[in-house]
């Protein structure tokens, strides 16, 4: 059952944004993504249209975010919320313990290279092993990351797209959302948060616990009150929602999730 969303006026919401697979397509090197020119268009336009309560909540550093955005540099969670760069631009982060997370880092690189296809991720709060490549060491790659988690004592194991992650932070996407709505310009504004991932999950239950509208891009089960299809229904739906006159958008093609 699709159905449009209600009334969206950019003047009274605040707007979060996953990275890969909603502002970027999924790609095989994590590396290799790139942002289309509506979208970054979009981001600027929607930026002045709501006050400069626009984030991006990443599972990536946010580094990487910037690189990819470059020039744009917008208020961030990156790592699912480990580091920060707050509206005022301050940037803020948890401390990780360094001996654990080089560790962690030598050992996953290791499995990398015994297991070619496959490749290691090291963040500032976590580490990641991919398998796009190759999904048949999927399970090698869980059982590695469960038993590297056994060892260290410590972290804990997300799932992506075709990743495993071992984060060294507990904070989530719903942490880092409810983080600038506390805040302004975000804060008294309707959230609206765009994810795909199963990391996205937590933030769509702050959105929802807020009254907020919750997107789900793709297919799969979802806490996500509306859904798009693809990054190119993303595209669209920038162009609609920025262009209208007064920064408002009776109309869109957000459809229901369920
Ligand atoms: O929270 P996000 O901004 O969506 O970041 C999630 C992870 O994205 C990246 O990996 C994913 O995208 C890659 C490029 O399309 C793809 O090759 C990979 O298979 C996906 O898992 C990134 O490398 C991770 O660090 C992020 O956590």
């Amino acid at each position: 059952m699709m159905s449009e969303i209600p009334h969206l006026d950019c003047g009274q919401a605040a707007f979060f944004f996953d990275f890969d697979g909603v502002l970027a397509p999924i790609v095989d090197d994590p590396l290799g993504v790139s942002v289309s020119p509506i979208i970054r268009q979009g981001l600027r336009d929607i930026h002045n249209r709501a006050g400069g309560a626009v984030a991006i909540i990443s599972g990536r550093e946010l580094a990487q975010i910037d690189r990819f955005l470059a020039p744009l540099e917008l208020p961030a969670a990156g790592i699912h919320g480990a580091e920060r760069r707050r509206p005022d631009g301050r940037f803020e982060h948890d401390e990780i313990d360094a001996a654990i997370l080089k560790h962690a880092g030598e050992r996953v690189m290791a499995f990398t290279s015994r297991h070619e296809g496959t490749l290691a991720e090291t963040k500032n709060a976590s580490v990641a092993v991919h398998f796009r490549k190759r999904p048949d060491l999927e399970a090698a790659a869980q059982e590695f990351m469960r038993d590297l988690v056994a060892e260290l004592g410590h972290g804990k194991l997300v799932s992506g797209k075709m990743v495993v992650e071992l984060k060294f932070s507990d904070r989530t996407k719903g942490d880092a959302i409810l983080h600038f709505m506390e805040a302004d310009p975000f804060s008294g504004r309707r959230p609206v948060f765009f994810g795909d991932d199963i990391t996205d999950e937590d933030g769509f239950q702050i959105v929802n616990s807020m009254d907020g509208i919750s997107v789900k891009v793709g297919s799969g089960e979802t806490r996500a009150r509306y859904r798009l299809d693809d990054t190119s229904a993303v595209e669209s739906w920038f162009t609609t929602v920025c262009r209208h006159p007064r920064g408002e958008a009776s109309h869109n093609n957000l459809g229901r999730a369920s």
